[in-house]
């Protein structure tokens, strides 16, 4: 996919971002475009530098080399502009005051109308908990709380910070729904996040982080292809392993027992080949799922195509 819009119109675009704490490379050549209106998630294992780009995103650190736009502008002049706002995952609440109270004086600090909070608690999916005490809530809803205060600027940009972190899987369902349902009506939207069927579930695009760079980037399932194909499962009696491993396509072959399992990426053409060549029956085609993608992405010995990651970190 080529993206032909002009970079002016970009919601986020990252050119070769570097960030150095003296020896530590946090970020290492990120370069990545992002569209108005697309829900992106990053995720990658602890240290991939998911943080310190989402840090650099909202101005809260400057890269050491690289350019960085937020719609157009640079980050602490689009943050003051409130085109970006973020949902974080600690702090900024007061126990005391009731849900409703605290975006009432979130709403008058960035000098919005009433009318405003009683619309971001409606978007935030909490109108029916205003009267509660913020101590009172559950993680999951103060999270939601968290994200209709974000909302008050209006921002076009939102990003969260591993935002589900702690919370239930109902909590986390909730919290979800709030968010897609806005990012509806064309916010754009980055998360990172641990939860691999959350960027699943819930992400346009998923943007996989590794020691600082990016090692993929796609939706959900280009990625899940991208880092480990599909595999063929058949029954073949007595097969030969390198003889299966030698069929165009395969890029690994196992057998146990009367069962192989071809891995490649074109699996149509493996089974076509079985069920030509060989006496191969009870053929089943699968996708590995995005946990096991990221496992063989992050991996030490990435089996994934570097080159198709960059081209689409590009997009
Ligand atoms: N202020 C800092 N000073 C020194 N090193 C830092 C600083 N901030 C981050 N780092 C290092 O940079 C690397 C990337 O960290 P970062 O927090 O961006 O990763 P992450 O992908 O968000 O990880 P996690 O999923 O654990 O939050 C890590 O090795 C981290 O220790």
């Amino acid at each position: 996919m080529t993206l032909t819009a002009p970079p002016a119109t970009l919601a986020v675009d990252l050119d070769g971002i570097v960030k150095r704490y003296g020896a530590v490379t946090a970020v290492d050549g990120i370069s990545l475009r992002i569209r108005p209106g697309e829900v992106v998630a990053l995720l990658g294992p602890n240290g991939a530098g998911k943080t310190t780009t989402i840090d650099i995103l909202l101005g809260l650190a400057r890269p050491t080399e690289g350019e960085v736009r937020v719609y157009g502008r640079r980050p602490p002049d689009a943050v003051a502009a409130g085109l970006v706002s973020a949902v974080l995952q600690t702090g900024g609440l007061l126990r005391d005051y009731t849900v409703e109270e605290t975006v009432r004086l979130t709403a008058v600090l960035f000098g919005k109308p009433p009318g405003a909070a009683a619309e971001a608690l409606d978007r935030a999916g909490i109108a029916d908990i205003g009267k509660r005490l913020v101590g009172k809530c559950s993680g999951g809803q103060q999270q939601r709380l968290r994200f209709a205060m974000a909302l008050l600027p209006d921002p076009r940009l939102l990003i969260l910070d591993e935002p589900t972190t702690g919370m239930d899987v109902g909590g986390r369902h909730d919290f979800w729904q709030a968010i897609r349902r806005d990012a509806e009506g064309g916010r754009t939207v980055i998360f990172a996040t641990h939860y691999l069927e959350e960027a699943d579930a819930y992400a346009d695009r998923v943007v996989f982080v590794r020691r600082g760079r990016v090692v993929a980037d796609g939706t959900a399932a280009e990625v899940k292809a991208l880092a480990s194909g599909r595999t063929v499962r058949a029954t073949l009696p007595g097969a030969a392993p390198d003889r299966l491993a030698a069929i165009a396509g395969v890029e690994s072959a196992e057998v146990r027992g009367d069962t192989v399992y071809l891995h490649g990426r074109d699996t149509d053409g493996i089974a076509r080949h079985l069920l030509t060549h060989t006496a191969a029956r009870d053929l089943e085609i699968t996708s590995r799922n995005l946990e096991e993608a990221f496992l063989t992405l992050t991996a030490d010995k990435s089996t994934g195509d570097k080159s198709a990651a960059d081209d689409r970190s590009h997009r």
